[in-house]
């Protein structure tokens, strides 16, 4: 019998599914059982002409329209999303394993979110009047064209609509390709905005690995380039963009710190450090993995880790008790238990968990290193996976220093009750997207990205129209004009 998360076809493009089984196969396995549960076809040539000439030639008409009557169909498909959350939920499940507990309210609520934020604010987007003496100069924000959005695998509905929503309401079109690891949640995004009136074309979802990414990213119709992946991919793609001159938004990888004062509530940064490395099964950007606990709550800290930690309940993510899920895949839990290998060999303090959890899937027990230096592997290298190390500190300005050897700069927080102290020192991180006494919220109207290796541009705010528009100036001369001949 088929799986429910079958999807009808491979790809979204000009309002409709379609099929092209010439293209590579790519399994979905449910990280949660090891079975596969559909199967979909990378695109051929092909497919990615379709796609790439349909989003071109429907975005002048869309970009005609008024930016209220743009918002109308984006906040529509927003109520849709909302509506139909707990089916949406359970498929964002079975793509990536992450606990149904969790995706009730992190995934299609947080496109759900976009979608009206973005929808929103489409009838506002003005230029400005400039006097220029008895001239003037107008501007007007533009659309960019055509542009490409390519996701991670971790938030799959939420990435397919932190880049869509404010793409459509700018009055561009968007060809999405999925991370080939979950390429089941775009199609239900692209499905749900047809639905809600998005003209065709407009929105399409192509599946594929990495090539399938590239030509897109080459192909010179395209405008702009909106990257959420891994650091290396990152690199490749903001360079093939460049070579195009195209625009870039780049959501890629971190190490955060999170750094915890003596004078800290503990069970609150207790708490946020849980947040902010277990969540997702750790398989989020901005986690706040290097934990630099001030030495004198360090044992205290680390007892009531140990013990919260102990009440997660892994199982079943289709049902709501199970508070943590397996790595997305087979690969992804082999990386993980590879870093917890030498976490233990570089002699690191083992807290808790440390293995492959006893039961079917790609389950890793959340794991928590003590007694961690800057120097260790698991202290440097992204992991994307439930493994936290606890590092020491003395003073304020060591741990600043500290916390900005890295080449990353996504995330940061601070925990003190000491809010001046709080303000000077996330005032010194080198991060884009930071926190004072909570970790990892990432509401639709707050900046989210990253410095240094983590990215370029925003998504999420305001900020985010800047990086899917652009400005054109009009100067208005009202009188003769002067001449040298
Ligand atoms: N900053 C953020 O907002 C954010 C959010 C989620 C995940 N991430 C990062 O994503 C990474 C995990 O996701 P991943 O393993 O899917 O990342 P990845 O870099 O392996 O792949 C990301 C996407 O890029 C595509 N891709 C690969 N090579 C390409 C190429 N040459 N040209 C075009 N596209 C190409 C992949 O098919 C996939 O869709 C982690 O590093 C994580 O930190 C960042
Ligand atoms: O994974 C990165 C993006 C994110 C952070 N919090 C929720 N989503």
């Amino acid at each position: 019998m088929t799986h429910p998360a079958q999807p009808k076809a491979s790809h979204f493009i000009n309002g409709a599914y379609v099929e092209d089984t010439a293209g590579t196969p790519i399994p979905v396995i449910y990280a949660a059982t090891g079975e596969q549960i559909a199967t979909v076809y990378a695109a051929t040539p092909a497919i990615v002409e379709q796609a790439l000439s349909t989003a071109k030639a429907a975005q002048k008409a869309w970009a005609k329209m008024t930016g209220t009557e743009r918002g109308r169909i984006l906040r529509r498909a927003a109520d849709i999303m909302r509506e139909r959350n707990h089916e949406l939920s359970v498929l964002e499940t079975y793509d990536t394993g992450k606990p149904l507990q969790e995706t009730l309210v992190a995934d299609a609520t947080s496109g759900a979110d976009a979608l009206e934020y973005f929808g929103g604010l489409a009838g506002s987007l003005t230029g400005e009047h400039i006097p220029m003496g008895e001239d003037w100069v107008y501007t007007v924000r533009e659309a960019l064209g055509l542009c490409v959005g390519i996701g991670a695998w971790n938030y799959p509905t939420q990435i397919a609509c932190w880049k869509g929503a404010p793409a459509l309401a700018c009055g561009n079109s968007m060809v999405f390709k999925p991370s080939e690891t979950t390429p089941l949640c775009a199609l239900k995004v692209a499905e749900i905005l047809h639905e809600a009136g998005l003209p065709a074309g407009l929105y399409n979802v192509i599946q594929g690995m990495g090539e399938v990414g590239a030509a897109l990213v080459t192909d010179p119709r395209v405008d702009k380039v909106s990257l959420t992946g891994s650091v290396p991919t990152g690199k490749k793609v903001y360079a093939a963009a460049a070579a195009g001159m195209k625009h870039v938004t780049m959501e890629l990888g971190g190490k955060s710190p999170l750094i915890i004062f003596d004078d800290a509530d503990v069970e609150n940064a207790v708490g946020g450090a849980i947040n902010g490395n277990f969540y997702s099964s750790g398989q989020v950007c901005s986690n706040g993995t290097r934990v630099f606990v001030q030495k004198g709550i360090k044992e205290k800290f680390l007892a009531r880790l140990a013990e919260r930690t102990g009440a997660a309940v892994l199982g079943d993510p289709q049902d709501e008790a199970t508070s943590f899920g397996p790595m997305v895949t087979e690969n992804q839990m082999n990386i993980v238990l590879g870093y917890i290998e030498k976490g233990k060999e570089e002699g690191a303090r083992l807290i808790c968990g440390g293995k492959r959890a006893d039961m079917p899937g790609f389950f890793v027990e959340p794991t928590v290193f003590a007694d961690v230096t800057d120097d260790m592997t698991i202290a440097r290298e992204e992991i994307f996976g439930p493994v936290m190390s606890v590092l020491d500190f003395d003073t304020e300005e060591e741990v600043i220093a500290r916390a900005n050897d890295t080449e990353f700069g996504l995330s940061a927080g601070v925990f003190t009750n000491d809010f001046s102290r709080a303000h000077r020192v996330i005032g010194q991180l080198e991060a884009g997207s930071c926190f004072i006494n909570s970790y990892n919220d990432a509401p639709v109207e707050a900046p989210f990205g990253g410095v240094k290796a983590s990215g370029v541009g925003r998504e999420n705010s305001k900020e985010a129209i800047k990086h899917f528009s652009q400005v054109k100036s009009v100067y208005v001369r009202m009188g003769d004009v002067e001449a040298a001949f």
